[in-house]
């Protein structure tokens, strides 16, 4: 569904990928891990077209995105921290989206009724908590039905029920054949969500398989222990490598 193939980008002198080959298939939901400044958001971004890459293409059903923006209005995105118009109304905030997407009729409405959106629509986005700008977010994200989902750190500053009801229209996304990449640092929820996680470091793919494949190869049961182990043998292998600089 998604080729990444060569990928890589700099800023400035900052290496944060470097010649990245990935694949994601229908069906199936990604977790995207790394530490802070690894460069998931910049691999969500390249995806979706917001940055350019210094080399490589993405191809989205087979079709490379390059001069191609028809591709998108199959991506439904919620951005780690979404900015909208001060002024704008929750309900002008949907019809605006819905406007930009005309060919679009049919919208879900679900996340925007079970997180009461529906009874504020008047509200400015200004005068929302953070919480509830998350909620627009994610209601946005699902509202065209898009077959493809990437959701960056979907669930923080949500309440525990807000974040029980994203988590299931998440996994029935997925299985209704939707592809869903997720990036975030909770790791009890990636466990949940996901099938298979991609292991970023040092600008590279340190790990991308299957979440049985990570708990075999570490040995580990639990989720979190895994990445952790995996935490570990990244840093070792950042420490020899830099050794053998020397
Ligand atoms: N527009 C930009 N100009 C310069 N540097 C950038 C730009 N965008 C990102 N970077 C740098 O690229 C690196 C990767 O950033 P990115 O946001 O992709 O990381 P991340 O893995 O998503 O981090 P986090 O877990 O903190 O969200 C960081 O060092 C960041 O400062």
């Amino acid at each position: 569904m998604i080729s990444v193939r060569n990928i890589s980008k700099k800023f400035g002198k900052l290496e944060v990928l470097k010649s990245f080959d990935l694949e994601f298939e229908a069906g199936k939901s990604y977790a995207l891990m790394g530490p802070n400044g690894s460069g998931k958001t910049t691999l969500i971004k390249i995806i979706l077209g917001m940055v350019i890459p210094n080399s490589g293409d993405v191809l989205v059903h087979g079709k490379s995105i390059q001069g191609n923006f028809e591709y998108r209005s199959n991506i439904g995105y919620m951005p780690q921290i979404g900015r909208y118009p001060d002024n704008i109304q929750i309900g002008q905030l949907f019809s605006m989206m819905q406007d930009m997407r005309p060919s679009i009729k049919d919208y879900d409405l679900e996340l925007i009724e079970a997180f009461g959106l529906d009874k504020i629509m008047a509200k400015p986005m200004h005068t929302l908590s953070g919480g509830t700008r998350q909620k627009v977010s994610a209601a946005l994200a699902f509202m065209f039905g898009a077959d493809i989902l990437v959701l960056d750190e979907p669930t923080v500053g949500l309440d525990p029920m807000a974040v029980e009801t994203l988590k299931h229209k998440i996994k029935k996304e997925r299985d209704s054949g939707k592809l869903i990449l997720i990036t975030s640092h909770i790791l009890s929820e990636l466990d949940e969500l996901t099938d298979h996680a991609i292991y970023i470091n040092e600008g590279e793919v340190f790990f991308n398989d299957t979440i049985t494949c990570l708990k075999d190869m570490t040995g580990e049961e639990k989720f979190s222990t895994a990445i952790a182990r995996l935490m570990e043998w990244s840093l070792k292998k950042k420490k020899k490598n830099n050794l053998s600089h020397v």
